[in-house]
């Protein structure tokens, strides 16, 4: 499953350098970081609203979009999919209260 993560993320790498007007993700780095928010912020929205409409269907199709934003701003910054999935591994040894209780130090 992951492999499509890393195949993705090579193509989002790859976009930072393609022309604006061939590619939807070249055009989301050319517009900056405050786009790449917007999108984000516009699909957790969207994520939430078809988790209320109760549609399974919705609400794949929506977290597939806010996951896909997610990434291109992991892209953006330098950063990429396989940092989120050492911080969940990482977590995956805690239980809830542990991990609670590692954040307030
Ligand atoms: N997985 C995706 C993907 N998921 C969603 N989207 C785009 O994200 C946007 C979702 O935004 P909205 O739902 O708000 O729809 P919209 O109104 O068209 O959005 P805006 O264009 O107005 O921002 C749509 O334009 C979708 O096409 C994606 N665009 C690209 N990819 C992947 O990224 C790769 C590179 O894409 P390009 O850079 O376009 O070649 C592709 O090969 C795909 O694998």
């Amino acid at each position: 499953m992951n492999d499509v993560l890393d195949r993705l993320s090579e193509v989002l790498e790859a976009r930072k350098a393609a022309d604006p007007d061939s590619s939807y993700v070249a055009k989301l780095h050319a517009k900056g970081l405050d786009a790449i928010l917007k999108k984000v912020g516009e699909e957790a929205t969207e994520t939430v609203m078809a988790a209320k409409d109760g549609v399974p269907e919705k609400v794949v199709y929506e977290v597939a979009d806010l996951w896909f934003h997610t990434l291109v701003l992991l892209s953006h910054q330098g950063l990429g999919p396989n940092q989120v999935l050492a911080e969940l591994e990482r977590r995956f040894g805690l239980s809830g209260l542990e991990e609670k209780a590692a954040r307030k130090g």
